[in-house]
């Protein structure tokens, strides 16, 4: 059963793709009785205090989940004996648990409350994203809410969705354009980077075979190059993840674009904003100015989240995220 009144949904054409209408405070008119926003944010909270992967985690299992199919929870869907999803497509196998941890717990809180089989994971998703952005020092800003989960996830559906650790600008603009995104979106949502850490696999070509005449990409910080490969050595066990922030890798801040400034961008994705005269402007003024930074990644993080919405039939409340009801 649809447990949502029907003009709570409206919706508007954009392009060639329907988009709900998102809203502040969503579930303060569904479920008034409960504050659902405080319910999940106490929950990440206490599993933030407990390991700080959540932070990563989560941030990152949005922009999967978000870029593949739209912001519907589809990449928590667990895969079955007759159906591969998302999970398990080969970009997403390095999405760490505590993410998906993460959701469940939420969800599991919130579905013990009386506001039952009302909000959806894609939701949980969002409020959870907002809020270890800010429990790691990053801006808080009000989440729009009123996804619906989706109703199909597939491993197949994963392939060319997701930006690799080798695209060049070109690559990354149309990738974040195919989303709605600009360039401006991408550079400040390349930023979550600040956080978390990457396995040595994901960089190995750009300490030890970059090209025939440099083994090692000149683009990058020869002193932060020979700490990497001390860091990854060639036969590393392939389960060792590093940093992705050499400096402050548990505070979500603007550091990674000094870093960038300093050829201290893990992937070449990341080193390219700097290295490529149309994006260095953007991250030279963000390395300096924090608050211009965190505006526009507020905005970007918004407009993420608006991402293939469904709505109507398209999708429903999931009882349990990992599972289709
Ligand atoms: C711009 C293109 C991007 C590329 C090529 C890229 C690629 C990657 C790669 C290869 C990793 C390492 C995964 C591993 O080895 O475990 C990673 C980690 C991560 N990415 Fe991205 N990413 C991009 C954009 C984003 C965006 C837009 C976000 C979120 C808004 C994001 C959030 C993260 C986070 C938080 C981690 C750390 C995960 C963890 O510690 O578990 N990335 N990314
Ligand atoms: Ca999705
Ligand atoms: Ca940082």
């Amino acid at each position: 059963m649809e447990a949502r009144v029907a003009g709570e949904r409206r919706s508007s054409r954009m392009g060639d793709t329907i988009s709900a209408q998102l809203k502040q405070n969503f579930y303060a008119t569904i479920c008034p009785n409960v504050n659902v926003e405080n319910v999940v944010r106490g929950v990440v909270r206490t599993k933030f205090q407990q390991t700080f992967v959540t932070v990563p985690a989560t941030l990152r299992l949005f922009f999967h989940d978000c870029f593949v199919q739209g912001c519907d929870a589809s990449v928590i869907i667990a895969s079955t004996s007759n159906n591969q999803a998302e999970k398990d497509h080969p970009d997403n196998l390095s999405l760490a648990g505590d993410g998906f941890d993460t959701v469940i717990k939420a969800k599991a809180a919130v579905e013990a409350t009386s506001c039952k089989n009302k909000v959806s994971c894609a939701d949980i998703l969002a409020m959870a994203t907002r809020d270890v952005i800010a429990l790691s020092g990053g801006p808080s800003y009000a989440v729009e809410l009123g996804r619906l989960d989706g109703l199909s996830s597939t491993a197949s559906s994963v392939e060319g969705k997701l930006p690799q650790p080798n695209f060049n600008l070109n690559q990354l603009n149309a990738l974040f354009g195919a989303n709605g995104l600009t360039q401006q979106d991408m550079i400040a949502l390349s930023a979550a980077h600040t956080v978390g850490f990457s396995h040595c696999g994901k960089f190995s070509n750009r300490i030890y075979s970059f090209s025939a005449q440099n083994p090692v990409d000149p683009t990058l910080n020869p002193t932060y190059a020979t700490q990497l490969q001390g860091m990854c050595p060639k036969n590393v066990d392939p389960s060792i993840a590093i940093n992705m922030d050499p400096n402050t890798p548990n505070t979500f801040d603007n550091k990674y674009f000094t870093n960038l400034q300093q050829g201290k961008g893990l992937f070449t994705s990341d080193q390219v904003l700097f290295t490529d005269t149309r994006s260095k402007p953007t991250v030279d003024a963000w390395a300096k100015n924090s608050p211009a930074f965190q505006q526009a990644f507020v905005t970007a993080m918004t407009k993420l989240g608006r991402v293939g919405v469904k709505t109507g039939t398209n999708g429903n409340i999931r009882r349990d995220c990992g599972v289709f009801n």
